[in-house]
């Protein structure tokens, strides 16, 4: 069973302009509960108290956990246990580049602050994750001895922050943890599709079990955002790589309820939530579709809560006109798909439904 944690809150938010208010979040929040998802990163408390507002609320509201992040620094630690998440996310990075620029300090003093933001964490009463920034342009080393370190950690997450990684890379990295002895229940994966391969590293991570895999609702993350949950989501739903425990006949409606809370839009050839994605038009393809959709789908979009629609016009050929008149129960002679094309042509684009009422008319 892999968990997934839902970062679209999150990592949305710092996108450039972004601002979400609560109720916005709140209601998120509602679909993504509704679709079963394991935890929920809402929010960064040290930042203000709108933060802190969310993330309190959404722990009292949602059957999910609620995920807050914090430095290793004792003050974020401190508004994260304010906040009352369910979960505090400790991260920080162990690469040089990071470990010079970013915390200007050397790699012991950074795993000191590490143990100290752990266990004050702890301490509280909260579960614990700890995410390891950069962690795939960090020498394995320094990863592993974390992994081994922070036992007492529920997930210790692996970040690929940069978006760099490669699925067979990726597959060898986690595949040599599991093989040295790590339970990939104790691991965690973030990732983000600077290089377009996020949803493809997201079903690696899966198939190796991890506990705990980020996604976000139609990538929307930090620059190119994180693996999409719902192609995560249809993935392992058809390809078995790792139970999730979602409801994925819900999947797209909830997707959907989650980017109109958010005001966000989605683009229209999106994989699985973009309009085009399955809407069909082109001849040939619509007169295969009539008789078998799955012609030219990977998968019916009804079985994740999503419709197809069939456009006739200009585009229609003489098959497609053949199938609407077998489907109106018309005989389909030849003078009558003439009919129907030149019908198609002048009232074009028509759906489904207007171009089976012109099919009937030839009757
Ligand atoms: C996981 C991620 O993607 S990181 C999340 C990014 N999100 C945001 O930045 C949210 C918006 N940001 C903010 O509101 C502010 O930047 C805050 C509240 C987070 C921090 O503000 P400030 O502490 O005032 O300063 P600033 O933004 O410059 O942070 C830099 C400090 O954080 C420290 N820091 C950065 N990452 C870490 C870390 N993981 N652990 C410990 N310290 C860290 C730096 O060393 C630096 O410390 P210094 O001020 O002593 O030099
Ligand atoms: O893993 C996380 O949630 C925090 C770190 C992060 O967002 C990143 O490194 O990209």
């Amino acid at each position: 069973m892999t968990d997934l944690c839902d970062v679209t809150i999150r990592e949305s938010e710092q996108l450039p302009g972004r601002s979400y208010d609560l109720e916005a979040k709140r209601e998120a929040g509602r679909a993504l509960d509704d679709l079963g998802v394991a935890f929920v990163q809402v929010g960064f408390p040290i930042t203000g108290k709108t933060d802190r507002r969310a993330v309190a609320t959404l722990a009292d509201e949602l059957e999910a956990d609620i995920v807050a992040i914090a430095r290793t620094l004792d003050r974020d630690v401190d508004a994260a246990i304010e906040s009352g998440a369910d979960v505090i996310e400790v991260f920080a990075p162990l690469s040089t580049r990071h470990l010079e620029t970013t915390l200007d300090t050397d790699r012991e003093t950074a795993f000191d602050r590490m143990r100290r933001a752990v266990d004050r964490a702890a301490a509280s009463g909260a579960t614990v994750h700890l995410s390891i920034m950069d962690a795939f342009r960090t020498a394995d080393e320094h990863v592993d001895r974390a992994i081994d370190r922070f036992e007492d950690v529920a997930v210790v997450t692996l970040a690929d922050t940069v978006g760099a990684m490669a699925p067979l890379a990726l597959e060898q990295r986690l595949g040599a943890l599991v093989d040295s002895g790590v339970d990939p229940d104790r691991l965690g994966v973030h990732l983000h599709d600077d290089l377009g391969v996020a949803t493809a590293n997201a079903l690696v991570a899966a198939r190796h079990d991890v506990g705990r895999l980020d996604v976000s609702v139609a990538s929307l993350g930090e620059r190119a955002g994180n693996p999409a949950l719902e192609e995560v989501a249809i993935h392992c739903d058809r390809e078995g790589y790792a139970e999730l425990g979602l409801e994925t006949a819900e999947l797209v409606p909830r997707c959907e309820d989650v980017l109109a809370a958010l005001e966000e839009p989605v683009d229209e050839r999106k994989a699985v939530l973009g309009r085009d994605v399955f809407e069909h038009e082109s001849g040939l393809h619509t007169a295969a579709m009539l008789r078998d959709p799955s012609t030219f789908e990977p998968f019916d979009p009804e079985t994740y809560g999503g419709e197809r629609s069939l456009v006739f016009g200009a585009g229609s050929g003489s098959g497609a006109a053949r199938a609407l008149l077998e489907a109106a129960g018309v005989e389909a002679t030849d003078a009558r798909v003439e009919t129907i094309l030149s019908a198609l042509e002048r009232e074009g684009p028509v759906d489904l439904e207007g171009a089976l009422e012109l099919a009937r008319d030839e009757q």
